[in-house]
């Protein structure tokens, strides 16, 4: 397996295998490899010829007060997996290679970022958008894999293809988490072991929401109250936001409907802060919600 460092390497590699006749299949991240990014892996592997893994921390999507300087890192524990679950190359650029010189040009999808993350974290989605643009600029994938983990980023990359034209099919793939349903991130290795304990919580509660909303008794404004006040009730956690939308526009149902079954598309999503670290989760409610979670039993993925 490769580790390639260059943008102009990056470029030549994908360029052969594309004259070649190779179909390219892309995974970007930020690193620090977990059961989630072995999914997007396994996802891509089986559906390409060819597997890209990129890690890169994007000093574009942290905001002043983030913990970009934190952020976990072990690059030679990433290669091995990356090597294991069958990628063929991973792209691992430094920041003065992916930008070296003050960015003029920046990718907005405006109607998607607003909300949600976007809310807390200012411009976040701004340097997503534009380091992903980026990305497909350089590797050249026929198609890249996101988790629904991150639906907001899911929806904004989508957008972002289909209203420039690029040239690649953006899949997206179930979240994975442990047992205890906590969904996976590079972020749970901040928790302590109270906040560890509580964080299951977030998914709990998010079963709770879909039972309420599936039950078509309560209308969505009604629901949201319920769902708010239990997670203020969290020990050791503050409440960032907890919002039900249109999935993927992201518009603001109208609060007085229930759902009627078959009609809708929805998403339950929240981030919460333990302390210094932010975690997000989210389920989709309605005619779009099969399959998307997998939960870890001692290694075997189970799909519900
Ligand atoms: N639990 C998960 N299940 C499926 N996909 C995931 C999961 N966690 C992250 N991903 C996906 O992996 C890709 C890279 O994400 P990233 O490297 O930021 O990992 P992360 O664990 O989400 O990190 P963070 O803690 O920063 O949120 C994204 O498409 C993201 O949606
Ligand atoms: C898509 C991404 C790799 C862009 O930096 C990042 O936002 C992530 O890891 O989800
Ligand atoms: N997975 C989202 C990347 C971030 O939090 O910056």
């Amino acid at each position: 397996m490769n580790i390639i460092r260059e943008v102009s390497a990056m470029r030549a590699w994908s360029r052969q295998k594309r004259a070649e006749g190779k179909t390219i299949g892309f995974v970007p991240t930020m690193g620090y490899l977990h059961e989630g990014h072995k999914s997007l892996l396994s996802a891509s592997v089986q559906e390409t010829d060819a597997t890209v893994l990129s890690i890169f921390v994007n000093p574009l999507q942290f905001g002043p007060n983030e913990d970009l300087d934190r952020y976990p890192r072990d690059e030679e524990r990433d290669v091995a997996i990356a090597k294991s679950a069958g990628a063929e190359v991973v792209f691992a650029p430094t920041v003065e290679e992916m930008y070296p010189n003050e960015m003029y040009t920046t990718v907005r999808v405006p109607a998607l970022s607003a909300m949600l993350c976007g809310a807390s974290r200012p411009g976040h989605f701004d340097g997503v958008a534009t380091v992903v643009s980026k990305l497909f600029h350089i590797v050249q994938p026929h198609q890249a894999f996101f988790g629904l983990k991150d639906a907001q980023q899911a929806a904004i990359i989508e957008k972002m293809v289909q209203d420039l034209n690029m040239d690649v099919r953006i899949r997206t793939c179930p979240t994975v988490r442990e047992s205890d349903g906590l969904a996976m991130s590079s972020r749970n290795k901040y928790l302590s072991v109270e906040e560890r304990a509580t964080a299951p919580e977030l998914y709990r509660s998010l079963e709770q929401v879909r039972e309420w909303v599936e039950q078509e008794e309560w209308p969505i404004g009604e629901i949201l109250q319920k769902w708010r006040d239990r997670l203020q009730n969290m020990e050791c956690a503050e409440l960032d936001y907890a919002e039900i939308l249109d999935y993927p526009s992201l518009q603001q149902p109208d609060l007085n409907l229930k759902m009627k079954k078959g009609q809708h598309r929805w998403i339950a999503a929240c981030a919460v802060r333990f302390g210094q670290t932010r975690l997000i989760d989210n389920v989709l409610i309605g005619t779009h919600a099969k399959a998307e979670t997998v939960r870890q039993t001692g290694g075997n993925a189970i799909c519900i």
